[in-house]
């Protein structure tokens, strides 16, 4: 298959597969990419390893995915796939001075190494990457430093990203899981956990203002970086009746952005017709007011873990 028709059918082949875990395999597609497949008792799973990016987790007693993946994402080196949880690091956005560099940092498109897979005490599957410290990844950061994805996959999902300063000197970074959730339509879900919470909009110059109701969604871009934001927050879908948990440690703000028609309908990997309305990025983040500075030999975690409730 060519890439023209990888792009258009968002699938790729798989031309390898190794065993690597009593619940675990990895993949390898016709363009070269990794990926890992999960399988344990309670949850399935999907790990790109070119930007440690979990495309894919569905636990076992939920018919329908957790994770929003694009019909028509890419599977291509040195592009993020939209859709699953990219990894946004060591800068969020734009870069802060170099207009040419890979928006929200260079980690989503680096290829990561598996350190260890293990099983947890539940039976769900414990999986630790590294990224990889390539020309391209010391193009773009020249200093020390150590960045490591822990993965649990289960009834939850648990992610956990540690930075660590190998450095002399302070530096900052700017992070996120860049999380996009399945949600039944944009007009049944409203979110809760941001009332009383300073948001600035990125549609109005980053404008503040406060937050005094759940969070409601009419088809319109949506963009929003709620700071000095460390509480839980919570996707309320009246479509598929369940209630999507996002707890997170190590984080001052959310970010929830929904690119609407118009913006979607211009991207090229949104997916086809509706799909745009099938997503919301809630999007556990350090970012403007709230970057984080890390001092030499200091370890700093980024932590969520999504957890799903029926009614
Ligand atoms: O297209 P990407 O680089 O993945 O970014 C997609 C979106 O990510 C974030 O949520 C930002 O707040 C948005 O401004 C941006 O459009």
């Amino acid at each position: 298959m060519t890439v023209e028709a990888t792009l258009q059918h968002g699938q790729p082949e798989m031309t390898k597969r190794m065993q690597l875990h009593a619940h675990v395999s990895q993949l390898q597609d016709e363009n070269g990419l990794q990926y890992l497949e999960i399988d344990n008792p309670l949850a399935t799973g999907k790990i790109a390893l070119q930007g440690a990016h979990v495309m894919q987790w569905q636990p076992k007693f939920l018919s329908d995915p957790v994770l929003w993946l694009s019909s028509n994402a890419r599977y291509i080196k040195g592009r993020s796939i939209r859709g699953g949880t990219p990894i946004c690091w060591p800068w969020f956005g734009a870069h802060p001075t170099d207009s040419t560099l890979c928006p929200h940092g260079f980690a989503r498109v680096i290829p990561w190494r598996v350190m260890d897979i293990d099983a947890t005490q539940t039976g769900a599957t414990r999986i630790i990457l590294e990224m990889q410290q390539t020309p391209e990844a010391q193009r773009q950061l020249s200093y020390p430093y150590e960045l490591t994805l822990t993965i649990t996959i289960g009834r939850r999902l648990r992610i956990d990203m540690a930075t660590t300063n190998l450095a002399e000197h302070p530096f900052v970074i700017g992070e996120a899981f860049h999380t996009y959730f399945n949600v039944s339509d944009i007009s049944n879900i409203h979110i809760t956990g941001m009332q009383d919470c300073v948001y600035m909009d990125k549609l109005l110059r980053y404008e503040r203002n406060v937050e005094h109701n759940a969070l409601a969604f009419d088809g319109k871009e949506y963009d929003r970086v709620y700071v000095n934001h460390s509480a839980d927050c919570a996707i309320h879908d009246s479509g598929y009746n369940r209630i999507i948990h996002i707890a997170k440690s190590g984080s001052d703000a959310t970010v929830v952005w929904n690119p609407g028609a118009e913006k979607a309908g211009s991207m090229g990997d949104m997916g086809t017709a509706d799909e745009w309305r099938k997503t919301i990025c809630v999007e556990t983040t350090n970012a403007l007011d709230n970057m984080v500075v890390i001092n030499p030999g200091r370890k700093h975690t980024l932590s969520a873990e999504y957890s799903i409730e029926t009614l």
